[in-house]
């Protein structure tokens, strides 16, 4: 099968590949987007969906109105519809302004859905995207179902987000740019390796090549590999499930203790998600299936989170809500963050660290693997947050400066990470930061 077939196959498999269909078409002005228009021009009309090209201009680079103009004037000599957003400077964050911009654009993208009735909006992510992606994760650790991979399609804003060029490498990009005379504007931060994607595009994966040019189908194969064996293991869990629990959702740990050694840790896992109703963080399952486990020493109660507990009664372990002590969290509580979920933190606050951002207003804010275990707990004397520049300030001047009065004070909680350095005083200031490996979205909801 030719590249283009693959293309063609993919619009058919998301039900595009009509002119009754509008779809949106993500146009950043780079080879991959302005190739993935030019491909969707030259479909033939009865199979054509309705083209909209939407573009953000962040203004993070002097040629991005440059970019906007030519795309601009391209679609009119097309008479492509086209929709431009500008990310004006003013709001860009302090930092994690990648993760920001993209956040931006997501929006706009659904925004633009929305206004044309459009069914898919359709980026232009390909093969070296993936691999590139995967090699990170791989780095970075944590749940192997990252390594499945970009999808080829999600749901998005009540519609779907494609990406019909997974099957293509940059490569293949970049020659058919050459033979149809696309234009295209070379994003000079590409050549920042200060950047992990762009040294592992630069450095790691043309090292891989020379070890085997065909890395980018290898790696393709072994992430189907990877989601097929996925699903087999959710279907196994899925069937033992049923037989550890009770009639009322309890775990019967002898049955449990029955399942053979390799799937009692997913059993569990998927026992708590279910009763708890969120993830556990792989971190914490560890120590919880080990308390599970029948032993004479284990407590009869052990904490999930900040809301949930497991209880003990001879052979059945309950998941119970942890029942709220007085209308006030004790001063001197540490709360352990779960990723991705809300806690409540004070009778005012819920925070929460996500990884995709929940509300408009949450923070991009950059951490490392070295962060974790963070955890949420009242301020003391001796806290620091770290300024712009290099500096740090105190908490206790921070309040003072802000004028918080002095009985609200001791309410307010930081957010530390494992090395005791406060990286937000939640509600009043996030400690500075320009680098990580991870980024994530802090945010708060305020009860008053
Ligand atoms: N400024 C932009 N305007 C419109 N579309 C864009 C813009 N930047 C990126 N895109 C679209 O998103 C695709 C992926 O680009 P890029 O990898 O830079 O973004 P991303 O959204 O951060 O990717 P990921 O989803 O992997 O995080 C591009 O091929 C293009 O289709």
């Amino acid at each position: 099968m030719t590249p283009i077939q693959k293309f063609n196959r993919r619009l058919a498999a998301a039900g595009v590949l009509s002119p009754q269909v509008t779809v949106v078409v993500a146009v950043s002005t780079g080879v991959d987007s302005m190739v993935l228009l030019r491909l969707l021009q030259q479909l033939p009309v009865t199979e054509r969906p309705q083209l909209v090209v939407a573009h953000v201009n962040h203004h993070l680079r002097a040629q991005s109105q440059t970019e906007a103009v030519y795309l601009q004037r391209y679609c009119q000599k097309h008479q492509l519809n086209i929709k431009l957003a500008d990310w004006q400077v003013t709001d860009h964050p302090e930092h994690g302004v990648e993760a920001a911009g993209r956040q931006f654009r997501y929006r706009f993208f659904t925004k633009v859905m929305q206004a044309t009735g459009a069914k898919a909006v359709l980026t232009a992510h390909h093969a070296n995207d993936q691999v590139e992606t995967y090699l990170m994760k791989l780095a970075r650790g944590g749940d192997i179902a990252q390594l499945t991979g970009i999808a080829d399609s999600r749901p998005f804003a009540g519609g779907q987000l494609v990406r019909p060029l997974l099957d293509w490498s940059k490569a293949e990009l970049r020659d058919y740019a050459a033979q149809h005379d696309v234009t295209y504007f070379e994003d000079a931060t590409n050549q920042d390796v200060q950047l992990t994607r762009n040294r592992i595009r630069q450095r790691v994966v043309p090292e891989l090549m020379t070890v085997n040019p065909r890395l980018l189908s290898h790696v393709a194969d072994y992430q189907q590999q990877l989601a097929d064996l996925l699903a087999a293991k959710q279907q196994m869990v899925a069937t033992l499930l049923p037989t550890v629990m009770t009639k009322t959702g309890g775990l019967i740990v002898s049955q449990w203790q029955r399942v053979p050694d390799q799937w009692q840790l997913p059993v569990f896992k998927a026992w708590l998600t279910e009763r708890t109703g969120g993830l556990v963080s792989e971190l914490k399952l560890k120590p919880l299936v080990a308390w599970a486990r029948p032993s004479s020493s284990a407590s009869r109660t052990v904490a999930v989170n900040a809301s949930w507990e497991l209880q003990r009664s001879a052979d059945i372990i309950e998941a119970a809500p942890i029942k709220k002590r007085g209308k006030k969290l004790m001063p001197q509580e540490k709360i352990m963050v779960d990723l991705n979920q809300w806690q409540k933190i004070t009778t005012t606050q819920t925070v929460g660290i996500f990884t995709q951002a929940p509300t408009a207003t949450s923070q991009p804010f950059w951490l490392t693997t070295a962060d974790w275990p963070l955890v949420w707990r009242p301020w003391r004397s001796g806290d620091r947050v770290a300024l712009k520049g290099g500096g740090h300030q105190t908490v206790r001047r921070l309040l003072i400066n802000q004028k918080v009065p002095a009985e609200r004070r001791d309410q307010v909680q930081v957010l530390v990470n494992a090395q005791g350095e406060v990286l937000w005083v939640v509600g009043h200031k996030y400690s500075y930061r320009t680098t990580g490996t991870q980024t994530v979205f802090l945010a708060l909801k305020h009860k008053s």
